[in-house]
């Protein structure tokens, strides 16, 4: 790699960073005339930066002037010989404009200044065609010296055509996209970790030459080339098994797919949903900046949710948490229950529940009325759900623990149901980095044969007939198109007796109709998804259907109405519940909260009944 080429050394560009440069590159590279002025190369800024240091007077033109550089010189010292500095200069500035590579590496490790720029190389490259002391002599100059002067230039030129023809040959030999390595370098590469900055130079600069391939290849290398190494270094550089970075790398452009990979290494911002059962988001607010919490409602697509700068209390344990005001609950979860939009009175399943912030989303927009199934097969679970459930005081809930697959056998006629299946969870991969490497290709097959039994189960458990409903939202925390438009159109195909529907939501990218040559059904454009990149909330997906008419399928013998007065009854009969089942006993949560706070006590090495006799 030629001295030019090498990058300074310091914190490698983000890739909003990149982004800047290649728009100016790209604008550069267009001839934009305005953006050249705005932003100049560090050649031109040489350049311009001697046409500003110019003598005032020059001397004369030893080749034909430009017009205008004529009339400026003249203006200034009309009775000086007159040299054309700028046509000078271009002869240099022509051999570099064609070693653009150079200046866009540099652009890109020099993003805030390139004043600052060091290259190892810059004084050579730099030298003045007229240092100050040419000025001087400049000002001296008269037709006696005239001679001399020009003997310099000549000088000047020679050396320049020396510079000229060493640019050219190492040019040559260095051909500027040159990224890939070398089969000593690819040795290296596999005996040891790589210097990170380099890995990260080499990303970015494949994915440079992959969006502008046919310039910006080397000769005799393939796509395929390029997207391989690219593939090597996201996983050396980000931690992902080959296998994912591909699955993943393949959803997008390459300069979108290192804007996804980026933002999985950033968390997600802190965000909590007010719960509208017990407080307005406004008295919310007001509360929870007044214990010196720094928030700010997350955007204009929810009414309900805030999203946590900083805070000098810990936010799940603050007494409006524990009052179940609020619930931290990441923002794109809030998606699949405002697709739903459940109304008051209706009968909705909720089949894979736990620990239940949808639930309790659910909930709180029926504003306590009608009756929510939370169901989640996991027993262990449905404690966090049950626990969730109590503290936001959500009274029309029943929760359930069955294997979902078989709820349309157990209970059906439901107005909604909420598939949030289980997932690959590649949407998350800022929370669990362990994504990165467990996921296998197994994994995406099986989950998506899961997720695609379940959602005809969701789909069957529906009643066709409802009066308000016949919903079925389907959603996962996954970006993979095996988990998303894969077994939406799978159900479509299986269930022609429903159809995608608008999902309502203000946010979100059109789901895909087709993927690496297989088509999906076109109304797949009405899903939407969701990319930590793009709105800053987890990788999510999210797909609404209407059910249209009863099928064979549905197979359940008693709707949730009658199913619940059922379940309602006999808890009654039993003693389990009263008039009101989620009511507390308000004497027995007094003593469990006790209990709690001196367990706390204990634990903080304080004890209990000392604090107790301080008090
Ligand atoms: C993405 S999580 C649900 C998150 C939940 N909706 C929320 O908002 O808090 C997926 C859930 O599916 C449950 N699950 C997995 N297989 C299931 C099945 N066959 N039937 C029902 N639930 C299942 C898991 O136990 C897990 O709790």
């Amino acid at each position: 790699m030629g001295s030019r080429q090498k990058p300074k050394q310091g914190l490698p560009p983000t890739f909003e960073e990149i982004q800047a440069n290649k728009e100016r590159r790209e604008s550069k590279r267009r001839g934009d005339s305005d953006h050249n002025n705005k932003y100049p190369t560090k050649k031109q800024k040489n350049f311009n930066n001697k046409k500003n240091n110019q003598p005032k007077s020059k001397p004369e033109k030893r080749s034909k002037p430009e017009k205008k550089q004529k009339e400026d010189i003249v203006e200034d010292a009309p009775d000086l010989p007159q040299v054309d500095l700028e046509e000078l200069s271009s002869a240099k500035k022509s051999l570099f404009d064609d070693s653009e590579e150079e200046l866009e590496q540099g652009d890109e490790f020099d993003v805030e200044g390139e004043e600052e720029f060091f290259d190892s190389d810059e004084e050579e490259r730099s030298r003045p065609m007229f240092s100050d002391d040419d000025e001087d002599d400049l000002e001296n100059l008269n037709a006696a010296n005239m001679e001399e002067y020009s003997r310099r230039l000549e000088e000047e030129e020679e050396l320049e055509a020396e510079e000229a023809e060493k640019e050219l040959q190492e040019s040559q030999i260095q051909p500027r996209a040159k990224i890939l390595p070398s089969e000593e370098e690819l040795e290296a590469i596999g005996s040891g970790p790589q210097d990170v900055t380099m890995v990260r130079t080499r990303m970015i600069e494949i994915v440079k030459v992959l969006e502008n391939f046919k310039d910006l290849a080397e000769e005799g290398r393939s796509r395929t080339e390029y997207v391989n190494r690219l593939l090597k270094d996201i996983s050396e550089y980000f931690g992902y098994s080959e296998f994912l970075a591909e699955k993943l790398f393949n959803l997008f452009s390459p300069s979108e797919a290192m804007e996804f990979f980026e933002a999985n290494e950033i968390a997600r911002p802190v965000t909590i949903r007010t719960n509208t059962l017990k407080t307005r988001r406004r008295d919310l607010a007001q509360a929870l900046v007044n214990r010196g919490v720094n928030l700010q409602p997350i955007g204009s697509w929810t009414k309900v949710g805030l999203q946590v700068f900083d805070s000098q209390v810990p936010i799940g344990a603050t007494p409006e948490y524990l009052a179940g005001h609020y619930i931290l609950q990441a923002a794109s979860s809030f998606l699949p229950v405002i697709a739903m939009d459940p109304q008051e009175n209706e009968r909705v399943l909720d089949m894979a529940a736990a620990p239940g912030g949808k639930t309790t989303y659910i909930s709180a927009l029926m504003k306590n009325t009608g009756c929510v199934f939370a169901n989640d097969a996991n027993k262990a679970r449905t404690k966090s759900l049950i626990a969730n459930i109590h503290r936001l005081g959500c009274k029309n809930t029943i929760v359930c623990n069955y294997d979902a697959r078989e709820f349309p056998k157990v209970i059906g006629g439901f107005d909604r149901v909420l598939l949030d299946a289980p997932c690959s969870g590649t949407g998350v991969i800022a929370k669990d980095e362990s994504v990165k490497v467990s996921r296998t290709e197994k994994d995406f097959i099986q989950i998506p044969h899961l997720q695609k039994q379940l959602l005809l189960s969701a789909i069957d458990s529906v009643d066709a007939n409802s009066a308000t409903g016949g919903i079925i939202v389907y959603s996962t925390c996954s970006v993979a198109v095996d988990e998303n438009e894969s077994v939406v159109d799978y159900a479509l195909r299986k269930r022609p007796n429903v159809k995608l529907v608008e999902t309502g939501l203000q946010i979100g990218k059109e789901g895909f109709t087709s993927y690496r040559g297989k088509r999906f059904n076109p109304k797949l454009s009405l899903t939407r998804r969701y990319y930590p990149h793009t709105y800053n909330v987890d990788g999510f997906y999210v797909a609404k259907f209407k059910k249209i008419a009863p099928s064979p399928h549905d197979v359940s013998k008693a709707g949730a109405k009658e199913k619940e007065s059922l379940a309602r009854a006999e808890a009654e009969e039993e003693g389990i519940i009263n008039g009101d089942f989620a009511e507390f006993d308000e004497d027995a949560d007094k003593s469990i909260i006790e209990q709690s706070v001196k367990r706390n006590l204990k634990r903080k090495g304080i004890n209990p009944n000392g604090k107790k006799s301080q008090g």
